[in-house]
């Protein structure tokens, strides 16, 4: 190990060390640079030194904290191992309950692959997506790009419900949760249609970036898209319109058409992201995608 990567180890070591022996509020714990190291090296011997400066320390075996505090740093701490995985609940079906929103589709995983190799368009920032669905893409984007808050929306409520679970069996917190870890972004999931929502509820959000994944499957979803898209634009007025990425899987020509066509209509300008062929996600071999960037 380099020295400074000594000097940063030994730094975690006694800050988890410092905490867990004043009982100190488990959000106040560094995981987040507990992940960050785990993820850069494969230095096993880390969780077990925990272990050993915190519950197995002399002073804690002598004066044990409680059992619930014991339990609940416990079981945060077994979830840290596994940061590179996202874990989802979904349906089997591609539709179900009328939505579309329960299963992962492609463009989801393309969106998630393409945000884990460019993390800093998201770090320290406000993400909204649109139709999230079960919510893959945005679990990928909070675990690997530390974005400060990222908001899930949907329409449909019981994609909501799934995507309210997914967060929680994710190790996420919820706005409302106090006892939230404060190293990770603040998630809220919100109901959010893009037929109804309006430019006042849009800059409640102040995003600094939008995405959204495989949501222009029909002429109506397009033309309600880029009409949210519009009503985005215009809570620029006290603050800077938000960067946006939509990513979907290159169906049929006409859909893709169209969507550039009424994109032109709003005056919103847009490139593609140049293709990525790091695949970290099983999709279809054959399957087109694309990413576009657009300027509001
Ligand atoms: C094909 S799914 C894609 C889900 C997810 N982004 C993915 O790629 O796996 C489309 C999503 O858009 C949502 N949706 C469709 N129309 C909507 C609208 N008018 N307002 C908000 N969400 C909408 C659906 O509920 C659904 O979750």
């Amino acid at each position: 190990m380099a020295p400074e990567e000594d000097a940063g180890t030994e730094l975690l070591l006694q800050s988890f060390e410092r905490r867990f022996l004043a009982a100190r509020a488990l959000r106040s714990f560094p995981w987040q640079s507990l992940e960050a190291k785990l993820r850069d090296s494969s230095d096993s011997e880390l969780l077990r030194d925990i272990l050993q400066k915190t519950v197995k320390h002399p002073v804690c075996v002598k004066h044990p904290p409680s059992v619930k505090y014991a339990r609940c740093f416990l079981s945060e701490l077994i979830k840290k191992p596994s940061g590179g995985s996202v874990t989802l609940s979904e349906s089997t079906a591609i539709i179900s309950h009328g939505t579309t929103g329960l299963v992962t589709w492609d463009a989801a995983l393309y969106l998630a692959e393409w945000a884990i190799e460019n993390p800093a368009a998201f770090t320290d920032r406000t993400v909204l997506e649109l139709g999230s669905g079960a919510g893959l893409t945005g679990l990928a984007i909070c675990k690997m790009c530390r974005p400060r808050a990222y908001i899930f929306s949907d329409c449909h409520s019981r994609v909501l419900e799934q995507l309210r679970g997914n967060v929680l069996l994710n190790g996420l917190s919820l706005e409302a949760d106090i006892t939230a870890n404060l190293d990770s972004p603040r998630v809220t999931v919100a109901q959010l249609d893009w037929n109804v929502t309006t430019v006042r509820q849009l800059s409640a959000f102040q995003p600094d970036v939008v995405i959204a994944a495989d949501v222009l499957y029909c002429p109506e979803a397009i033309v309600s898209l880029v009409g949210v898209l519009q009503r985005l634009a215009a809570c620029r007025e006290h603050q800077r319109a938000p960067e946006v990425y939509v990513a979907f899987t290159i169906r049929n020509p006409e859909t893709c058409q169209l969507f550039t066509t009424e994109l032109g209509r709003a005056g919103i300008r847009w490139e593609a992201e140049p293709r990525h062929d790091q695949k970290l996600f099983p999709y279809e071999e054959h399957l087109e995608m694309a990413i576009l960037n657009l300027t509001l």
